[in-house]
């Protein structure tokens, strides 16, 4: 990660330089140069043949402690745990892994332990500083007093997410480094669905610094509405989530990976560079979508809305849950050998570019492969009806900026008021139950039946879900293959679907994918989705248009509906942006201070 050009200089200036023995002593003495982003080990005792440095990247580091061996004993020492980034080399390749370093140096300068004691400390407080983005200079006198009191985390673990490996990581991994980050901590193991919802409304916010969970998306989904559902939400909802993915899908946690300039990963990777960015623990505004279903029922989603292909596949799979996320891998290919598509109407408020509308095609050739990217038919079926101009618009990461829509506001209906629309008014059904090979009944039911979601901010772009749509709103009847609105830019951790996307964009990415598109291309598309290449892709039934709200209207009788990966009920369902409302623990420094060196 580079610091910002103006900065380069400071960013390299020495912070702190000393000459120090290590531990355990074998005559080897070591010089430390520490700067902004880096501590630089030379070593002096014995002389090394050549000029070799190690430069260990602040990045890699979760925490530093201080140490003394015994009373009598005159050294102080402090020791750095890092987990740098390691190639191994497997049966077919190779493959990256964090690997734990610690690094103990002895201080041992001056006879009286105190003074010692004191470098140590020093050295310890300028290295916390570093790993939690806390501004220091070389000029900056390092005092306790630098760093915020420990850090009280709430974790609450899933032991049957994903491969149902969480506790096992939790002891191996999580536990572990994050004691050496000084984090303190009270860990819950949820025993029901709905549990980590209960407990979250139960806490005092004052008590804790943030709310981990240690699962998949779905229990990050219950705390969040959990804290929604507290009288105190707006409060509540300021309180940094964090996740460390133990789940199937782990969505957010590959959008965290992302945003903080980590190369994809999977699995253990993932696991460890999101525990690292929890031990930093920089927090940034995360968006949420307040979504409204058929019965009325409102809650909040951090990640997706899905309808037809993808959420057939999320509930179809929970049936292969035991493969981990290769279940999805078997769902999709069960689906796509038989393909089914959906009719539906579905209305939005485009997001506007210099008050022009923004849409994308992405196309594959008829027979599936990839070509070049061009203009589109269905860019051009669009640009017809005046809605869009034919042009290609390519998005940077993080740095769009669109114009704030002038838009009417709109009251929303309370559950019980008459505009309020109810489950049973609507002749729809889900496609499935969800229930596992056993014939045992999942922890999954269909999500928030039964809470009516009140609280949160006002939906003022949104007409009540029985009222019909602004005129300024675009409307498409279709038969659907799939409709997605995603607001991160990971589906999975392994599916890159929205590149353009940032946590706190204020953007709903909205993807259908329309019927006449053959099996090959489908399967094309989640294929390059992997690495996020479907948007170099030109497909005339595969859209992309960003959104600030929508309304999906289900024509077909029998479907499921997910938010955020978890099932609700199945009818007209609606949603807006609402941009930055809660806090996440991204541990990012991409918004970097000024260094005060
Ligand atoms: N002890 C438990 N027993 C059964 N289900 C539980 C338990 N604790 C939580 N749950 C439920 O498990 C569901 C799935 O959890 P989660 O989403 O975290 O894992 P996942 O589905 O494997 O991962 P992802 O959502 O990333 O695909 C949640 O809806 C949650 O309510």
């Amino acid at each position: 990660m580079q610091p910002p050009a103006t900065y380069v200089h400071s960013w390299h200036c020495t912070l702190l330089h000393g000459e120090f023995g290590v531990y355990p002593s074998k005559g080897i003495r070591y010089a430390l140069s520490l700067t902004q982003t880096g501590l630089h080990i030379q070593r002096l005792v014995p002389k090394p043949e050549d000029d070799q440095r190690i430069v260990v990247p602040i990045l890699d580091m979760v925490g530093c402690h201080t140490l003394r061996r015994g009373s009598s004993d005159t050294f102080a020492y402090f020791s750095i745990f890092t987990y740098p980034l390691k190639k191994k080399k497997v049966t077919m390749g190779s493959s990256r892994t964090r690997q734990r370093t610690v690094r103990t140096f002895r201080v041992d300068e001056e006879s009286d332990y105190n003074k010692n004691k004191a470098v140590a400390e020093k050295w310890a407080i300028a290295l916390k500083c570093l790993i939690q983005g806390i501004p220091i200079s070389s000029e900056t006198e390092l005092v306790p007093d630098l760093l915020p009191r420990t850090r009280r985390l709430f974790l609450l673990l899933n032991p049957c997410g994903g491969r149902g490996n969480a506790f096992q990581q939790c002891h191996s991994h999580i536990l572990p480094m994050i004691t050496e980050a000084d984090i303190s901590y009270n860990l819950i193991q949820t025993e029901r669905q709905n549990h980590a919802r209960e407990l979250v409304q139960g806490i005092n916010l004052e008590e804790w610094d943030g709310i981990i969970v240690i699962s998949g998306d779905g229990l990050l989904y219950e705390v969040i509405n959990g804290l929604m559902e507290r009288p105190d939400w707006e409060d509540a909802i300021k309180m940094p989530v964090g996740i460390l993915p133990c789940g199937s899908g782990n969505a957010l946690a590959g959008a965290i990976n992302y945003n903080a300039g980590f190369e994809q990963a999977m699995g253990s990777e993932l696991l460890l560079n999101c525990i690292l960015l929890l031990c930093r623990g920089t927090v940034m505004p995360m968006d949420l979508v307040s979504v409204t279903t058929c019965s009325g029922t409102r809650c909040f989603s951090f990640l997706s809305v899905a309808w037809g292909f993808i959420s057939d596949v999320d509930i179809e799979s929970e049936k292969y849950r035991h493969m981990g996320s290769a279940r999805f891998t078997v769902g999709t290919m069960v689906r796509v050998a038989s393909l089914r598509t959906y009719k539906g109407r579905l209305s939005y408020l485009p997001v506007l570019d210099g008050h022009r509308p923004i849409c994308r095609s992405i196309t594959l050739a008829a027979n599936g492969s990839l070509v070049p990217f061009q203009r589109s038919q269905l860019h051009r079926t669009i640009s017809d009806m005046g809605l869009c101009e034919e042009r290609n618009v390519m998005y940077k990461r993080s740095s769009a900026s669109y114009d704030t829509n002038e838009l009417p506001s709109f009251e929303t209906p309370s559950p019980g008021s008459p505009t309020a629309l109810h489950t049973s008014s609507f002749p729809f059904d889900s496609l499935s139950e969800p229930s596992n090979q056993e014939g045992r009944p999942l922890h999954r039911d269909v999500a928030s039946t039964n809470h009516h979601q009140v609280n949160g901010p006002k939906d003022d772009l949104i007409p009540p879900l029985g009222q019909p749509v602004p005129k300024t709103w675009v409307t498409l009847e279709e038969d659907f293959v799939l409709v997605l609105a995603i607001y991160q830019s990971h589906l999975g951790a392994d599916l890159f679907t929205a590149p353009f996307s940032s946590i706190n964009d204020g953007l709903i990415h909205l993807f259908f994918v329309k019927a006449g598109i053959s099996r090959a291309s489908l399967v094309r598309l989640f294929l390059a989705m992997e690495k996020g290449n479907h948007i170099e892709m030109e497909c005339p039934y595969v859209v992309h248009v960003p959104a600030r709200a929508f309304r999906l209207e289900p024509l077909t009788q029998k479907g499921i509906l997910t938010v955020d990966g978890e099932q609700v009920e199945y009818g007209p369902i609606q949603a807006q942006m609402h941009s930055g409302l809660s806090n996440l623990i991204s541990g990012s420094n991409r918004i970097m201070q000024k260094p005060l060196c």
